[in-house]
């Protein structure tokens, strides 16, 4: 059987890729950015739309999924696109991750993690081959490796530990993955923000042959420049044939500047999380709606949006729906900022198709600088 996903490099601008993957359920253009669905939902959102805003994917989470409703049973109701009743590319984190960050009690071993759940005290065990498992019974098409991701700053043994560790994790989640035609697992470069342990990563997981390559441990406290300095260390060993996803990330100014260093897939719950706060991510930079000023303002978000949410409706009426706690408010902000996030994403494609990558990140920053 041909291999069932391949990733196409359409254009490169610098180091700005332009492609496309292609998986059974569907194409995904990169840069592409992943819309959170953390419990088979995109939050206040219908899936329609999410679609509709040109989403080509969007993420599953397996810590949550195998707490609520568990995979086994997610398995038993058809998976996780006929569940939420989204038949496209679903990527899925391996839990790692959201176990050190939401479980109780953790206890992290060669083998794997113990963890209690947040939501009734039942204990589990999240091991690589468990974690491979659970992302197969919720059907998932681009599944994660189970990693250690250590928040920084961290003393250099504990990063060198956690990346070694991540590293002999990646061949036993390989190994349990197997060979699944259509369906892909990623490896992660962990590191922190160590450049000589990252290269070592990125060089141990390019020797496992995966069909892709997330960039982990970041976006946990570091500035952004060391960031981006470790896309500088890390971007240039990764094989330039394979897709590079950098997790967590992030606002529209990190997305640009790590476009511009070779990444080609982004994951955030920023645009929905923020929508829910109040927050409007605009072409004019952010605006939170709870602010006073905008009490009596008739504008709407954006009136050169195609999306209802950014254009129909005024900031006046935006600021009183926040402030009345309405449940509208939340589902007309989410849908204005994941609309935001898509049409950047379109215009990064749309410019390094151009060759004018450069021009476009001075244009969006000297547009979100000047604010409204
Ligand atoms: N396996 C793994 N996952 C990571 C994630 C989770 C990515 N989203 C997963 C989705 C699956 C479902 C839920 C999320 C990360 N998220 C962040 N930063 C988020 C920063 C942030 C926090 C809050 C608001 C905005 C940004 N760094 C990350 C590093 C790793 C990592 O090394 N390994």
């Amino acid at each position: 059987m041909s291999d069932q996903f391949t990733f196409r490099l359409l254009a490169t601008d610098g180091d700005a890729r332009r492609g496309e993957i292609s998986m059974p359920r569907g194409t995904i253009r990169t840069p592409a950015f992943m819309p959170v669905g953390t419990g088979g939902t995109v939050k206040a959102m219908y899936m329609d739309q999410v679609r509709e805003l040109g989403a080509d994917i969007i993420l599953g989470n397996t810590y949550h999924l195998m707490l609520r409703p568990g995979a086994e049973r997610m398995a038993r109701l058809g998976g996780l696109h006929e569940f939420a009743r989204w038949p496209w590319p679903i990527l899925t984190d391996s839990g790692g991750f959201q176990v050190m960050s939401l479980a109780q009690l953790r206890k992290l071993t060669e083998k794997g993690v113990t963890f209690k759940s947040h939501i009734d005290g039942v204990a589990y065990e999240m091991t690589p081959e468990r974690s491979i498992e659970i992302q197969g019974l919720l059907d998932s098409d681009i599944q994660m490796q189970l990693d250690e991701c250590v928040a920084l700053p961290a003393e250099p043994a504990e990063i060198e530990r956690a990346m070694e560790l991540s590293l002999r994790w990646a061949e036993r989640c390989k190994t349990a993955f197997g060979d699944q035609p259509g369906k892909a697992m990623f490896g992660i470069v962990q590191g922190g923000d160590i450049a000589a342990l990252r290269v070592r990563s990125a060089e141990a997981l390019k020797a496992m042959d995966l069909k892709g390559y997330a960039v982990g441990g970041l976006a946990v406290g570091e500035p952004q420049s060391v960031m981006l300095e470790m896309l500088e260390a890390t971007c240039p060993v990764l094989p330039a044939e394979k897709p590079r996803y950098l997790m967590g990330v992030g606002t529209p100014d990190d997305i640009v500047k790590s476009v511009m260093r070779g990444i080609d897939m982004f994951d955030c719950v920023m645009p929905t999380r923020a929508g829910r706060h109040g927050l409007a991510y605009t072409r004019h930079g952010k605006i939170n709606l709870k602010n006073a000023r905008h009490a009596e303002d008739p504008r709407p978000l954006d009136e050169e949006s195609a999306c209802p949410a950014a254009r129909d409706y005024s900031r006046a009426y935006l600021h009183h729906l926040v402030k009345s706690g309405e449940n509208l408010a939340g589902m007309l902000l989410t849908w204005n900022n994941l609309s935001y996030y898509q049409d950047l994403m379109q215009g990064i494609r749309d410019a390094i198709e151009a060759g004018r990558m450069a021009d476009f990140a001075t244009e969006t920053a000297e547009q979100w600088a000047r604010g409204d």
